[in-house]
């Protein structure tokens, strides 16, 4: 069989010249690629590269950073900045926005997390990337915060890298999902697993359940109906993750199906949830639905979320299509005080 592979730099070029663009999107794409190579090289290094550890500094979140959630940081900025194709840059590691470039030049901004799943560094388990594109809205003469703040529904491209057993990347543009596999030998991201798709159905959740205590009624019904098994009102059993990387859940369900919750629950509620809209939550949400499934907050569909703030974080429900709907279903019947 004649070989067939193609890299993801061609894969971009034919989606260029599909959606008959002018370049500049595989250029601020090839930015990210060098970007999450250069992480993937930092991540498996591992002990060896004396990264590991705490940078004895907090992040606006409050969170202590990680040396690697620095380095990386710095890695996916200055790799960002080359290409020119950027006005402005945020991040979860950085408190403000930056101006890249004046307005003139750059037609895009780029919102990521450098390192998802930091809790995880040191102890060997897969972490990410995650990041987001929009366009500069028409007109802005200055790069501040109110130019981030577009729905999710805007973001004309989203990814993520994951640094596990393998380095992949996996990118939506809007026209479905495809995943690529770095060969390390030529340092080339391979095409292997494209159009990715996600079952409706599923029989596997993830959620943090040492939160349970926390959780509202809602999110306590549907996982103690998933634990009661085939003597519940499900009549089938389902397994349980939990990774604590994002980056690692929504990949697992992009490649078996599944559902991931991060819901806001008693103890986090007055921040709005754990993880981030702009970073986190809208990245995922639409390679998601790009994937066949659903990205939720339990009460609105996530990329339907107007942002008011760069760092403003979210309830998260997604993955599996039917899973999502029934968990949505079941918030309906709590709100309405049929439950
Ligand atoms: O510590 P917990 O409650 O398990 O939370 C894990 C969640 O927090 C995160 O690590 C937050 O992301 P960062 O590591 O980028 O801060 C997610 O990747 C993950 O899903
Ligand atoms: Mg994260
Ligand atoms: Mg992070």
């Amino acid at each position: 069989m004649p070989y067939q592979r193609i890299t993801l730099t061609h894969f971009l070029l034919q989606e260029q010249r599909r959606l008959g663009g002018t370049g500049s999107f595989t250029g601020l794409m090839t930015d990210i690629i060098f970007a999450c190579k250069m992480i993937s090289r930092e991540v498996n290094q591992g002990a060896l590269s004396g990264n590991l550890g705490k940078a004895g500094t907090e992040n606006v979140q409050g969170e202590e950073q990680k040396t690697l959630d620095i380095l990386s940081n710095e890695i996916f900025m200055h790799m960002n900045a080359i290409g020119g194709a950027y006005a402005g840059m945020a991040s979860e590691e950085m408190e403000d926005v930056r101006p890249v470039h004046s307005a003139v030049d750059g037609k895009y901004l780029l919102l990521f997390d450098p390192l998802d799943g930091s809790s995880n560094i040191d102890v060997n388990i897969s972490v990410g990337t995650i990041f987001s594109i929009l366009r500069l809205p028409e007109g802005a003469s200055t790069i501040a915060e109110a130019a981030f703040l577009q729905k999710g529904v805007k973001q004309i491209a989203a990814g993520y890298a994951i640094y596990g057993s393998s380095t992949m990347l996996v990118l939506t543009t809007g026209n479905g999902v495809n995943g690529f596999t770095l060969d390390q030998s030529i340092g080339m991201f391979m095409l292997t697993h494209p159009n990715m798709t996600i079952p409706t159905d599923t029989q596997e959740f993830a959620i943090n359940a040492s939160r349970s205590r926390h959780w509202e009624p809602p999110v306590r019904r549907y996982v103690d109906e998933c634990l009661a098994g085939t003597e519940g009102p499900r009549g089938k059993n389902f397994n349980m993750r939990w990774v604590a990387s994002m980056v690692a859940e929504v990949h697992r369900i992009l490649c078996r199906g599944g559902v991931f919750m991060y819901p806001a629950d008693a103890e986090n509620q007055a921040k709005g949830g754990k993880l981030r809209l702009m970073y986190e939550a809208n990245p995922m949400a639409f390679i998601i639905e790009q994937a066949g499934g659903a990205a939720s907050t339990g009460r609105g569909r996530i990329l339907d979320i107007p942002p008011t703030k760069l760092h403003q974080r979210v309830p998260v429900i997604l993955g599996s299509r039917n899973e999502v709907t029934r968990i949505a279903g079941y918030h309906a019947e709590y709100d309405a005080g049929r439950v």
